[in-house]
């Protein structure tokens, strides 16, 4: 690999040579075991039946470096179920530093494609508050897919530009995953070896700046802010920390990260300009600490109010909330800029999963129902939300549809239906297989068929989706891309026989 785009980085970085031969090594993948859905020993000892030889980082035992893959870990069962996230190493650290407590109210302000506010929700356990924001409508897609995937139901998803991120509530902890340069990924992608051109190098770190100010107006008083991002850059890393310290006026400090943490101190000076000494609490993660791609995350409390903070409209003040239904599935109650769920609507859920698939109401225990015409029901462990207009979805989506033909989701069933009684087939691999390639094949003559309609389709006791049965013949109804990821493990499982 040329090394020229980062020979700027030579007096900073920590071993010159083992980081530039780092970058021309492959890149290990890592994964992150979802306790919201596995077991880690038993998740460990399935996939190394497989082939796989998974080695546990000493500073974060649920994170595993796959030291050898038969084939990608992306193409198994396990990982299409949510068992575990594929996330490079050093992208473990910043929710680490952040330390998320159960019951806390969270936002991770550039979340998509949710590698770090699913990790939140499952440190979490579930329990609080995550709020996903993303700007970019097509990462959110990807957002709102792995957050269902993984089983979690403490999140909403917004979707804002984070530089105006709504005010009005009183967020514990936030996480500004900012949008860089992104020289930190290198070792898998070209366009990050190319380096960016002047005109990004300036503006990012402007869009940082504005960021990582906004998280600090938003976060109460005493709260924590983690800034992060998988670059080498000075610019986009300490000088942006300093800016911030500079304006705070006391009110911000840098907090040393748990030395357990990988990574070297934060560099204080760099071409001509000086730092905080401060921002030497910071780490930077290189690919040769980890054999991984790149991190920079600093760790800051605020003290008190923010000197650029409008008083009583961030951090908990009633000041800004502002309620609409909009685009959010979850309809909002102008005046009180919170929605509350709707114990009726849950009432008609509960009756209809017993009618439809013989579940008792103990499989939505914590789970509260919000909905609209538009984008069906969502149940989320959330008694409310925020009535934001940014705010977009709640909780995992059960149904599509309302009234009387609801459609069941196949995220909905494979998180509440796998103890389906009436309404359900369980399939062997070549009739899962026969339906993923869009044939219809009779129902086995055991399967309890009470009515024309949707059904839980199960597979090795999980239940993978939707299908529908006419009375005679079943066909799947799981969405085209899940059923594609699908088909392509059962056929990789085959050939693994
Ligand atoms: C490094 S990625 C985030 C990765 C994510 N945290 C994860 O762990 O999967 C940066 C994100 O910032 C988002 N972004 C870009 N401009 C933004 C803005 N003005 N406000 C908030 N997020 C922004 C991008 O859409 C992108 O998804």
């Amino acid at each position: 690999m040329p090394a020229t785009v980062f020979e700027r980085y030579r007096s900073i970085i920590d071993d010159w040579d083992a980081f530039q031969a780092s970058l021309i090594r492959p890149q290990p993948a890592a994964l992150r075991v979802n306790r919201l859905k596995a077991d880690p020993a038993a998740l460990r000892a399935r996939l190394e039946e497989r082939g796989f030889r998974l080695e546990p980082y000493d500073w974060y035992p649920d994170l595993w470096r796959v030291a050898e893959e038969p084939f990608s870990p992306a193409l198994t069962l396990e990982h299409w179920l949510g068992r575990f996230y594929l996330q490079e190493a050093a992208a473990a650290v910043p929710v680490l530093a952040l330390d998320p407590q159960p019951g806390e109210t969270v936002l991770d302000l550039s979340a998509a494609p949710g590698g770090k506010s699913t990790q939140m929700a499952e440190r979490m356990g579930n329990r609080g508050m995550v709020v996903a924001n993303d700007p970019d409508p097509r990462r959110l897609a990807a957002l709102s897919h792995n957050l269902q995937r993984l089983g979690v139901t403490s999140a909403v998803i917004t979707r804002a530009d984070g530089r105006q991120f709504p005010g009005g509530l009183a967020f514990d902890r936030v996480l500004v995953d900012a949008p860089c340069s992104a020289e930190g990924n290198a070792r898998r992608s070209a366009r990050a070896r190319q380096g960016v051109g002047r005109h990004q190098r300036r503006r990012l770190p402007a869009v940082q700046l504005a960021l990582l100010r906004r998280a600090l107006a938003l976060v109460r008083p005493g709260g924590v802010v983690v800034y992060s991002t998988c670059t080498f850059a000075p610019e986009e890393n300490e000088a942006v920390v300093d800016q911030v310290l500079r304006a705070a006026e006391g009110s911000v400090t840098v907090e040393p990260l748990p030395p357990a943490l990988p990574g070297v101190a934060g560099v204080t000076a760099w071409e001509g300009q000086r730092f905080r000494p401060e921002v030497e609490a910071c780490r930077r993660i290189y690919p040769h600490h980890l054999d991984s791609g790149g991190m920079f995350v600093a760790r800051l409390r605020k003290r008190g109010p923010v000197p650029w903070e409008e008083p009583g409209a961030e951090g908990g003040g009633e000041g800004s909330r502002k309620a609409s239904a909009a685009r959010s599935g979850v309809p909002a109650r102008p005046g009180t800029g919170w929605v509350e769920a709707d114990a009726g609507l849950r009432q008609r859920v509960v009756a209809w999963l017993g009618e439809a698939f013989g579940l008792d109401e103990s499989v939505l225990e914590g789970a509260y129902a919000y909905g609209n015409e538009d984008q069906g029901i969502w149940l989320a462990a959330l008694p409310r939300v925020p009535g934001w207009e940014a705010v977009w979805s709640a909780g995992i989506r059960l149904v599509r549809g309302h009234g009387a033909t609801w459609k069941p989701t196949s995220f909905g069933l494979m998180q509440w239906a796998a103890g389906a009684t009436r309404n359900v087939v369980d399939l062997d691999r070549q009739e899962l297989q026969a339906l993923l390639e869009g044939r219809q094949i009779s129902a086995p003559p055991e399967a309890p068929l009470v009515r024309r309609g949707w059904i839980v389709l199960r597979y090795r006791g999980h239940a993978v989706g939707c299908g529908f049965w006419d009375g005679q013949r079943l066909r799947s109804a799981l969405p085209h891309e899940r059923a594609g990821e699908l088909l392509s493990i059962l056929r990789r499982e085959d050939e693994g026989r």
